[in-house]
């Protein structure tokens, strides 16, 4: 393990208790570098969200550990985890409720920056245009109503709203599993040049072998709380070991379509982002 690495050790987390309850999180473990995409796959239910939730300090772990950079996250100051939470964003699934509504597309995107009192407003405004460009939304998408935009263009700013504080990881749930497909290839493409750009580090969730396929290098799959198999995402999509992962991929007939798209396009498809 290196000290730059994200690092979940033996994680559980319960929401019931007693002989019969299942653990949301059940012993799950991963280690990921900088600059690397980890993709976490199962069924409603499975644990996802939760994982994410424990990853960023949002819920407190019953067992385990997660260690970002060599700093135990359990462990963190108020002060540290105000750092740790700009360092490592967490992104949902849903743009029509994780955006202010009644905000600008400016408002939402300087909100972040006064919250975590960073730079003074001209500093604010030349972050807020940095962001906008790196997920391509035009400067003049500034002054519209949150409300006025598309589920695409919410989702962009959804991603803008967490690069405006410079993170080093984004842990994404569900990125484009609310938009329409049209607009999902545009959605994912933003992020597949972001981190060659940015050299994010992205822990993906979703329910849908393609996306994982396009983000993630590494992948595990869960199943009531557990990770039943984890490895490259090429041994894992098309040579899955366990039997429920080879059910999921069976699932997905899709799946090998889109890698052929990426391999020769470097790209899901080749729908530009506008
Ligand atoms: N706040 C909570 N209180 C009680 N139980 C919860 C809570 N949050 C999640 N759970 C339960 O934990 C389990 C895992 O839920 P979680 O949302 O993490 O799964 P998921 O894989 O993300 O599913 P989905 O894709 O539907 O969001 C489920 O049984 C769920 O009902």
């Amino acid at each position: 393990m290196t000290t730059d690495s994200f690092v979940c050790e033996r994680l559980t987390k319960s929401f019931a208790h007693g002989p019969d309850a299942v653990p949301a999180v059940d012993d799950v473990s991963f280690t990921l570098g900088a600059g690397r995409s980890f993709g976490i796959v199962g069924e409603s239910g499975a644990g996802k969200s939760t994982l994410l939730k424990c990853l960023v300090g949002l819920l407190p772990a019953d067992a385990g550990r997660v260690t970002y950079e060599g700093q135990d996250v359990g462990r963190l100051s108020r002060q540290e985890m105000r750092a740790y939470r700009r360092r490592v964003q967490l992104v949902l699934q849903d743009p029509y409720t994780s955006l202010p509504v009644n905000a600008t597309v400016a408002q939402a995107l300087e909100e972040p920056l006064v919250i975590h009192r960073l730079g003074r407003a001209q500093d604010r405004r030349a972050r807020v245009l940095r962001a906008l460009e790196s997920v391509s939304l035009a400067q003049r998408t500034l002054d519209r109503g949150i409300r006025t935009l598309s589920g695409g263009q919410r989702q962009r700013v959804a991603i803008a709203r967490a690069l405006v504080l410079d993170p080093q990881t984004l842990l994404l749930d569900e990125p484009v599993s609310a938009l329409d497909v049209s607009v999902r290839a545009q959605v994912l493409n933003v992020l597949i040049d972001l981190q060659e750009e940015r050299g994010l580090r992205y822990v993906v969730v979703s329910h849908d072998l393609n996306v994982i396929k396009i983000l993630a290098g590494e992948v595990a799959v869960m199943l009531k709380g557990r990770f039943v198999e984890q490895g490259s995402a090429e041994q894992v999509l098309y040579s899955p070991r366990h039997e429920y992962s080879q059910l999921l991929v069976s699932a997905a007939p899709s799946v090998e379509r889109s890698l052929e798209n990426r391999a020769q396009q470097g790209r899901p498809v080749a729908a530009p982002a506008v």
